[in-house]
Formats: structure tokens, C-alpha cells, sequence
């Protein structure tokens, strides 16, 4: 504990220590049975009477203990009775009587603010058993034979473990500055019309609904709004700041008020552990499930991530971050745990890429599924997860051709006829999977939410300290319908839209070789025909690079209408979007505002402008590349839109001040096909500066279409919009796969 500047008496896990607050406690504990006979009043308004008496007793027994001599009077110890651990040297130089005092009703006040909140949390944190059960919401621990002495235990573990990290930091020059009480009272009330805190069936006969834990844990959201302010540091130390949300957004100027001596030491959680947060690349706080200490988190080197300009700045200019325990880090969240299952599931990528405007995370994050049941559609999507290898029975036909029949191609046929039969209509298969919002949201407690989990709409949020509005991601999936080679198919057939079925799932030209039993010689001969006439119109390009005859297999994905003279070089064919995804994209902006001229800042070879065009737009296609814009109006000719499009050769980003626009559209190249090999893509290691790229289209309008890789990192892609701003970010599945992400911005973005 020395080590750690932490005063000796507090050495040790919290419930050795003498029990004065138990003392108090149990006064407390008599109150209130002698008030339960005759008092039938909500469990909150009692705990919360309690600890106020508490508090008043405690202070009193602090008096009677402590002298007011400075040469014995030791704030450190607080009412710790037990005086032989006190290193009186140590407190000394750390307690000035004065200093004392103002320490003492500045806990008082705290723990009266704070102590019904964090002692019930506490509690229903050490007994999450009474709390499934239903107990912890029925009875009075206090006042149960069973439960009595471990709520007392409770009790002092929670108070001491919160006294000694607030006697600590009030140490160091921090203060509490008690906030709004109004406000506090404001959002007590609220938390208890909202969580029925008042109820309670065995103390009253109206009383119905139980106590629920995540309505204990809304009131200790409530009562955790903490506003430690920092008016009164003296002798030059910084004073204390504590941001109280979860998860924070820790913009510049969160970090850039106060902060304590860097050179402090950390105090434990009362565990003795200590947690060091440097080296900690993770911009979200690391976990704590201590339950009865907090977590601290101060060295501003930690907090302060990504070589951020704060580093220059002088240290009492940043502010320190105090975790608390009822806070949940957003991997112990269990909200959060719904909000990454959702990505898992969804394919969506919450990385640690750098994020836009100097926010280094999100600490607001809400998580809404638009549909029932779409979890379970999306388990048939395939997320290009990693696949466990198995071994597959391969069959072989008599002729001996290895034919990969197996339990997956027979779930595959079952699969398609369920789809087949259950998808009707392939506009309806814009399937909107899920909502997640990204809120930023202000320091001021008045705006913020609670937590909420709701079946099938689940809400996560966390806080943010000083990001003024909100910030929303939706997050959804399209499922073209047809997918576009089967739609070519149809289209060869003569047969285009003569169904509005969707294919579900091609079977690969490859595959289908194999897969094909041939039922007599003629069928071979066709066989080996086909395969001729394929090679055969391999296109130089194709030939030259063997790994895009992929790209050359889905050609008729790519542009229906390939056979018709359509053009496409090699960075053509890998990095075209595939006309599907194209037209779906050029429909939402025709449906979400009136976007007359649309620029198409890398338009390549035209696989978006004509797609924009044939929904009625003009279309500004600008490519840096002369044999792009060639080929771009080439494919546009051959799709009879050129009258609408005017294609400029330069470069977007000197050009873009010059252009007008109602919407802009921007598929950059992502650095070759390789983007896929990151676990998350940083739109910021494109080829171009992604947000460069993003802010220069900003000038031009608000109207903004990202089309990026579907690994890219969500987070980032949500901080685009910044403070206030929203985004909504929609997966592109082709053939059941999840191909790119397109966010939208401004007017775009679909309201629910
Ligand atoms: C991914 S491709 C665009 C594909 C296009 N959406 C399509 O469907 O065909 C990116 C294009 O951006 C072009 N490009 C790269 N840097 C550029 C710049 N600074 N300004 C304009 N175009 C650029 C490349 O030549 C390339 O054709
Ligand atoms: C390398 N690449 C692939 N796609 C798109 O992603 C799909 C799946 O790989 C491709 O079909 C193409 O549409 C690209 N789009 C843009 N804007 N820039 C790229 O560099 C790029």
C-alpha cells in the first residue's frame, strides 16, 4: 500500500478493517426495522434514509475519534477506529486539518449522494444468486436472519472501499463538487418511476412488481451521474474529474481539463491489485469486475491514446478518468455482450481504428434489431467467418468422378428450396438485420439514457463526456435478390424478371463442373464444349492473371449486360461494384432525397455512375485514370446512359472544391484485393486518407455514400458523421455473402 502512496490503514481487503460504518449499520439496520412495522415506504427511499443516518452517525463517531488536533487528527484514517496500522508520517504530510474536514463532509456528501446507488449495486453484485432468484428484490437484506450479516459485510466492504479511494484522491488536490441536486433528484425519480424501485411486495400491500436487477442497476446508473468538479485544487494540484459513464468518448477535450500528479500511484480496488493502464493500447477502459472497489485509471499517458496532441499539453490541463464499479466496461457490458454477438452474427468489425475529429472511442452505443428474427436469417448469410476445417466424404460416381455430395451440399439444396419457398418478393430482400446506434452524447447527466435490454430490441449505451448529440449507425443487410449472374442467365434466357424468386445461392461454375454426374458420353462432350467456349472468351486481361478468373466467373454479377461489349482492366475487374449492389445503392438515393446531380468521385469503370444515371440522375464521373474513363464510357454506352454522365479525368482531391454536387459517391481504392486479409479495415490506410477523402466531400455536400470494404471498422466509419452527426451503415450481400458496407450520410440515411 506504501508503494502504491496509499495510506497504510488502508492496507488490506476491505472487510478486515474495524467495522465503525458497521456499527452505524447496525443502528441503521435498527431503524429501519423499527420503521419497516410502521412504515411501508419504497426500499430506494429507505436504503437511501438509511445511509444518510449512516453517514450522520459515522460522522459522529469520526468527531468523538478523532481530535481536532492536527498532530492526531488523520482524515486518512477517517472513522477507522483501528489506529496502530497508521503511518503517521505518511498521513501527516498528506492531511492538513482543514484539508480534513472539507475531506470529511465532502465524503459525507458523497456517500450520501452516491451510497444508496453504489451499496446496492455492490450488493446485487456480490449476490447475483438472490437476485435471479427474485430474493434479493422481496426481502430487506438487512433485515433477514439469513442475509443480515453478509449485508453488513457488504455494507463495509462498499463504504470503505469508496471512502478510501475518495480520501485518496481528495489527497492529491481532487474535490467533489456535489452535482445539481435537482438534477439528482430529477434522475432518482425518474430511475425509480422507471424501475419500479418503490415496489416492493413484502413491504407493502400494493407494492406488486419486484425488484429487478437491471432496475437496480438503472438507479445506480442514475445515481452515478458523479460530477467531481475541480474548482477547489490547491497548492497547484489538479483536482479531480470524474467522467462516471461507462465507456467514454474521450475527445480531446475530455482529457484536456485536470488531471492528478502523474507520478501518484494508483490506489487498488481493495484487492491489492492495482491497475496499470500502461501500455494499454485499447482505448476503452479495461475491465473490472471488482465489485467492491473501482476502477482507477488516472496516469494521463494511459489515458491519453494515439500520441494525441494532449500529450504536449501540461498535465494539470487533462482530466483523470475514474471507472467506478457499477460502470461497466463495454466487454463486461452485458449489453454490450448483445451488441457484440449482434456483430458477430452481423459480420460487423468493432476495431481500434483511429476515429474521426480526435475521438479515440464510442461511449454510447445502442443496439436495436429493426426486425424480429433476423439474428436467425443471418445465420445462413455467410460472414466470411473462419471455417473449421473438417473432413469431407467425397463420393465417387461409378465412372469415378469425385463428386463432394456430401451433408453440406445437402443442406445446401434443403436450405435453398426454404428459401425459395419463404422469400417472396426480391425488393424485399433489403433486409434490415439490425440498428446499432452510436450515440454521443453529453457530460450533462440530464441527457443521459439508461441502459436497457429488450428482446427483440436490445439498447446498449454507454456514455460520453462531451460530445453534444448523437451519433447513430443502423446497420443492415441486403440480400439482392437474383444475384446478378443469375439474373444474366435470365437475361440469356430471354428471360429477364420473369421471376421475382430469389436465387439464393448460385452454385459456383466451378463447382458446378464438379458437382455435374454426366449421364452419358453426349453430356461430356457438351461439357467439354462449354469449358471451350469459356476459355475461348477468356479476355486478355483475364488470361494474363490467372487469379482474376474469379472475377471473370461472376462477370455477368459484375455488369448483366458483360456480353454486350462491356469493358473492365484489371483493377476493373476486381474493384467494380457488381451491378446489384450498384443499382440498390443508386435507389436509395433516388428514394432518400431529391439528389439531382450525383458526383462519383472514383467512378473506375462506371459500375456505380451507370447505375446512378439509369435511376435519373446526372452523374459527374471523375477518374484519375484515362483507360478507366475510357472504359467507364464505353460500359455507359452500352448501357445507353452517356447523355446523363460527364466524365472528368483528374484527381478527386484536388478537384473536388471545384465540383457541385447533391450527393457524392465514393468507392476509393482500398489497396487491392488484400484488404480483406485485416481483421478490421483502418479507412484510414486506404490508399487515400479516408477521412481526407470524407472531408473534402463534406464541403460539397452532406449527402455522402462511403462504399467500403465489409471488414471495416464500424466505429470509425460512426465517427465520420462526429459529434451530432449519424451514419447508417448497411452490409451488401450478393449470393448470400457479405461483399462491401455502404454508409450513408446526411439526407440518405433511412428513417425508421
Ligand atoms: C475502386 S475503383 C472504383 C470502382 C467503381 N466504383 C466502379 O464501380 O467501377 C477506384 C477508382 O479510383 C480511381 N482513383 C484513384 N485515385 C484517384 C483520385 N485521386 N482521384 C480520382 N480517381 C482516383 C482509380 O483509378 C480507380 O479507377
Ligand atoms: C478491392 N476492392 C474490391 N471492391 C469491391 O468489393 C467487392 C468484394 O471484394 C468487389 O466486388 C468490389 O465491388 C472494391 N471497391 C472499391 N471501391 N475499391 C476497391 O479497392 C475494391
Amino acid at each position: 500500500m506504501l508503494k502504491m502512496g496509499l495510506p497504510l490503514q488502508f492496507g488490506g481487503s476491505s472487510y478486515e478493517r474495524d467495522y465503525v460504518p458497521l456499527d452505524s449499520c447496525e443502528k441503521v439496520n435498527k431503524i429501519w426495522k423499527k420503521r419497516k412495522t410502521k412504515c411501508k415506504r419504497p426500499l430506494a427511499e429507505r436504503i437511501q434514509e438509511a445511509i444518510e443516518e449512516l453517514a450522520h452517525n459515522a460522522s459522529h463517531s469520526c468527531e468523538e475519534e478523532f481530535p481536532a488536533d492536527p498532530e492526531q487528527a488523520d482524515i486518512q484514517g477517517g472513522c477507522n477506529v483501528n489506529h496502530k496500522d497508521v503511518n503517521t508520517t505518511e498521513s501527516s504530510t498528506l492531511n492538513a486539518p482543514s484539508t480534513e474536514s472539507h475531506v470529511k463532509d465532502k465524503w459525507e456528501e458523497y456517500w450520501n449522494q452516491y451510497g444508496q446507488g453504489l451499496l446496492w449495486q455492490h450488493w446485487v453484485e456480490k449476490h447475483p444468486e438472490l437476485s435471479l432468484s427474485g430474493e434479493l428484490c422481496s426481502l430487506e437484506p438487512w433485515s433477514s436472519a439469513d442475509t443480515k450479516d453478509e449485508w453488513d459485510k457488504c455494507y463495509n466492504e462498499c463504504y470503505w472501499s469508496y471512502f478510501e479511494q475518495f480520501q485518496y484522491w481528495s489527497n492529491q488536490g481532487w474535490t467533489f463538487d456535489a452535482p445539481n441536486v435537482s438534477k439528482i433528484s430529477e434522475i432518482q425519480s425518474q430511475s425509480a418511476d422507471e424501475s419500479n424501485l418503490n415496489i416492493s411486495p413484502r413491504m407493502s400491500a400494493g407494492d406488486s412488481d419486484c425488484l429487478q436487477e437491471d432496475h437496480c442497476k438503472t438507479l445506480v446508473k442514475s445515481m452515478s451521474n458523479i460530477n467531481l468538479d475541480t474548482e477547489e485544487s490547491d497548492q497547484g494540484h489538479p483536482s479531480l474529474s470524474v467522467i462516471n459513464e461507462g465507456n467514454q468518448l474521450q475527445t480531446p477535450e475530455s482529457f484536456g481539463k485536470h488531471c492528478p500528479d502523474p507520478n501518484q500511484n494508483e490506489p487498488s480496488d481493495g484487492t491489492g491489485k492495482k491497475y496499470a493502464a500502461s501500455g494499454h493500447t485499447d482505448t476503452s477502459p479495461p475491465v473490472s469486475q471488482r465489485s467492491s472497489g473501482s476502477y482507477w485509471r488516472t496516469s494521463p499517458s494511459a489515458i491519453l491514446k494515439d500520441g494525441d496532441e494532449e500529450d504536449d499539453e501540461p498535465p494539470e490541463c487533462k482530466q483523470a478518468k475514474i471507472k467506478r464499479s457499477h460502470e461497466l466496461d463495454a466487454d463486461e457490458d452485458p449489453c454490450n455482450d448483445v451488441l457484440v454477438a449482434a456483430s458477430t452474427i452481423l459480420g460487423l468489425k468493432h476495431g481500434t481504428a483511429q476515429k474521426c475529429g480526435g475521438v479515440s472511442s464510442f461511449s454510447r452505443r445502442t443496439l436495436r434489431y429493426l426486425e424480429k428474427g433476423v439474428k436467425y436469417r443471418s445465420q445462413f448469410l455467410d460472414m466470411h467467418r473462419p471455417v473449421k476445417a473438417k473432413n469431407k466424404h467425397i463420393f465417387f460416381t461409378e465412372e469415378g468422378n469425385a463428386v463432394p455430395k456430401s451433408r453440406t451440399l445437402n443442406k445446401v439444396q434443403t436450405f435453398l428450396k426454404e428459401v425459395n419457398k419463404d422469400i417472396q418478393d426480391p425488393l424485399a430482400e433489403t433486409v434490415t438485420l439490425q440498428e446499432v446506434e452510436y450515440s454521443f452524447s453529453s457530460t450533462d447527466s440530464e441527457e443521459q439514457n439508461h441502459p436497457e435490454v429488450k428482446e427483440p430490441s436490445a439498447h446498449l449505451e454507454s456514455q460520453s463526456p462531451d460530445s453534444m448529440a448523437k451519433s447513430t449507425v443502423l446497420s443492415n443487410s441486403i440480400w439482392c435478390s437474383k444475384d446478378a449472374c443469375a439474373e444474366q442467365d435470365a437475361h440469356h434466357d430471354n428471360d429477364l424478371n420473369s421471376s421475382r424468386q430469389l436465387v439464393p445461392l448460385e452454385i459456383p461454375d466451378y463447382l458446378q463442373h464438379e458437382t455435374e454426374v454426366p449421364k452419358n458420353g453426349d453430356d461430356k462432350v457438351k461439357k467439354k464444349r462449354k469449358i471451350k467456349r469459356k476459355t475461348k472468351c477468356l479476355p486478355p486481361e483475364i488470361a494474363a492473371v490467372p487469379h482474376l478468373a474469379k472475377y471473370w466467373a461472376q462477370r455477368y454479377r459484375l455488369f448483366s449486360r458483360f456480353d454486350e461489349g462491356i469493358k473492365l482492366d484489371e483493377e476493373g475487374w476486381f474493384s467494380v461494384t457488381p451491378e446489384k449492389i450498384a443499382e440498390h445503392i443508386a435507389s436509395r438515393v433516388r428514394q432518400s432525397c431529391d439528389c439531382g446531380v450525383v458526383v462519383d468521385a472514383f467512378c473506375g469503370v462506371g459500375g456505380n455512375a451507370i447505375q446512378f444515371a439509369k435511376a435519373g440522375n446526372r452523374v459527374i464521373a471523375v477518374d484519375i485514370d484515362p483507360v478507366k474513363l475510357d472504359f467507364a464510357r464505353n460500359n455507359a454506352e452500352v448501357y445507353g446512359v452517356t447523355d446523363r454522365i460527364e466524365f472528368i479525368r483528374g484527381d478527386f482531391m484536388l478537384l473536388a472544391q471545384d465540383l457541385k454536387a447533391d450527393a457524392v459517391f465514393l468507392s476509393p481504392p482500398w489497396g487491392g484485393p488484400d484488404y480483406v486479409s485485416a481483421e478490421t479495415f483502418d479507412i484510414r490506410t486506404m490508399c487515400l486518407d479516408g477521412f481526407e477523402v470524407f472531408r473534402l466531400s463534406k464541403q460539397l455536400t452532406k449527402n455522402i455514400i462511403y462504399f467500403l470494404p465489409r471488414n471495416t471498422d464500424v466505429e470509425q466509419v460512426a465517427s465520420l458523421a462526429g459529434p451530432g452527426g449519424q451514419v447508417e451503415i448497411e452490409q451488401n450481400f450478393l449470393n448470400k455473402k457479405l461483399k462491401t458496407m455502404t454508409v450513408y450520410f446526411g439526407d440518405l440515411i433511412r428513417k425508421v
